[in-house]
């Protein structure tokens, strides 16, 4: 069994995190500049196209993202190297031509692939450069979505796999397994009513990741997450292979959604927005460190409240709209994606990777909670501390008013699979 133990980095080391990563405010220095435009040549594969230009700030990679993919695809520029804007096309031409694409590939699975997440997620994870194969998994329907993605002219291959007799093939060598099966909410209900259903999609889906992939990335998006999470963790457990620097709760949708209604309030860029959200993934349980904010933002005690409910209930304002057409799909394809392509670039041995997720962690006496962690090649590097520090009253307040119910929700995930144990590798 791997070892649980993962570093808290505290104070002292934070100096540093600040001066190296910037804290999404600042894209690193990389020594290539782009502008706010990149070029991946790697999406194009047209003759008349010398790139896809993508603007950096609307890119779902982000502003990191995108100088750490520019620097793994172009990874001949030297640091006094500068491609501009002004750089002719044919000049442009003869450095790219002379360029590699990515060396270091991954497989990813999408279990749940042909769902309203799924769907739009295989869509985007497509489009990395990072990704060499698409698993894609489901009850049914996925060969149809298999086959519509396999026209796309981007790198990676894509399979389908249906039903529980290709499961263990579609896992096979994945280096990032991603989890959207299960039911969503209709107006009325809680994460907490998913339970019954998903808490047994989810324990059955990763019994054979276990099996499968036990190295994997697990990237848990069925709700309750507060509870999924934990199912997760008890049947790795159980199967002998846990390790909690590789099981996230896919938490990045409440960072996605803060940034978006914090930047819309304060009349500030989009892509300087950056509000760690902490706790889990239910009601009061999310928490946005809305005084943590970068680039450093000052809010009256009204504007707090009221960006803090607004997040909080931004899953069930998506569920109302849809008026029983289940709950957010797009805005979540969008926030797995970000994650999976963290997740990728920091098996790829990105040093400057960080994100919010809701792991197994020391930060408070729950043993999982949602903060901000630094993801390297084996998963969670170090768990940030330094958002902990300084906190507003309000957010003192509703810490520890969150922790009842969140700690409600991770032994109500605890006991189901205690109660309903796996079968055991060598039983099976
Ligand atoms: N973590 C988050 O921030 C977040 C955000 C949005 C939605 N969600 C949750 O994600 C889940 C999926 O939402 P959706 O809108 O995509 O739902 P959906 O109903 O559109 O899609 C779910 C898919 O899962 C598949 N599925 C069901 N049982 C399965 C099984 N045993 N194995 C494999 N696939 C199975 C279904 O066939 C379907 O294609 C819900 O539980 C929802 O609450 C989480
Ligand atoms: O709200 C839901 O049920 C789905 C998801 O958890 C969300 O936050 O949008």
């Amino acid at each position: 069994m791997a070892s649980a133990a993962m570093t808290t980095v505290s104070t002292g080391s934070i100096a540093s995190y600040h001066a190296q990563a910037g804290l999404g405010t600042k894209s690193k220095p990389l020594g290539v500049n782009f502008g706010n435009k990149c070029c991946f040549k790697a999406f194009s594969g047209l003759k008349a196209a010398l790139s896809i230009n993508m603007e950096a700030e609307t890119s779902f990679l982000g502003k990191e993202s995108t100088f750490a993919l520019q620097a793994s695809l172009f990874p001949k520029l030297g640091a006094s190297q500068k491609i501009t804007n002004q750089l002719q096309p044919h000049a442009f031409q003869k450095i790219t031509n002379q360029l590699q694409p990515h060396a270091s590939t991954f497989k990813v699975a999408i279990l749940g692939a042909a769902g309203g997440i799924g769907q739009p997620l295989a869509l985007l994870i497509k489009m990395s450069p990072l990704v060499s194969a698409l698993h894609l998994y489901d009850i049914a329907n996925v060969k149809g979505v298999a086959a519509d993605l396999s026209h796309c002219n981007t790198p990676s291959q894509v399979l389908d796999f249906t039903g529980p007799q290709e499961l263990a093939n579609c896992l096979k060598g994945v280096d990032v397994v991603v989890i959207p099966a299960g039911v969503p909410r209709k107006p009325g209900m809680t994460r907490d009513d998913l339970f019954n259903i998903n808490a047994n999609i989810v324990k059955t889906l990763v019994q054979a990741v276990a099996d499968n992939c036990p190295d994997a990335f697990i990237h848990i998006i069925s709700n309750p997450v507060n509870s999924t999470v934990p199912i997760a963790a008890e049947v790795l457990k159980q199967k002998g292979v846990y390790n909690p620097k590789k099981l996230f709760g896919v938490t990045t949708l409440d960072v996605v959604r803060a940034n978006t209604f914090v930047a819309q309030k304060k009349n500030l860029k989009l892509i300087d927005v950056d509000v760690p959200v902490v706790g889990g993934h239910a009601g009061i349980t999310i928490l946005p460190l809305l005084s943590k904010t970068r680039p450093s933002t000052t809010f009256n005690d009204k504007e707090v409240e009221e960006l803090t409910v607004r997040i909080q209930n931004a899953g069930t304002e998506v569920v109302e709209a849809k008026a029983g057409a289940g709950s957010a799909t797009l805005s979540m394809a969008y926030a797995a994606a970000r994650f999976v392509e963290s997740s990728l670039r920091a098996l790829d041995g990105d040093g400057d990777v960080y994100e919010c997720t809701f792991i197994q962690s020391d930060l408070t006496e729950l043993p999982f909670f949602a903060s901000r962690v630094k993801l390297g090649k084996e998963g969670v590097e170090a768990v940030l501390s330094v958002d902990f520090q300084g906190l507003t009253e309000y957010e003192e307040k509703a810490l520890e008013a969150l922790k009842p119910e969140l700690k409600a929700s991770i032994e109500k995930g605890v006991a189901f699979v205690q109660k309903h144990p796996v079968a055991s590798a060598s039983a099976l």
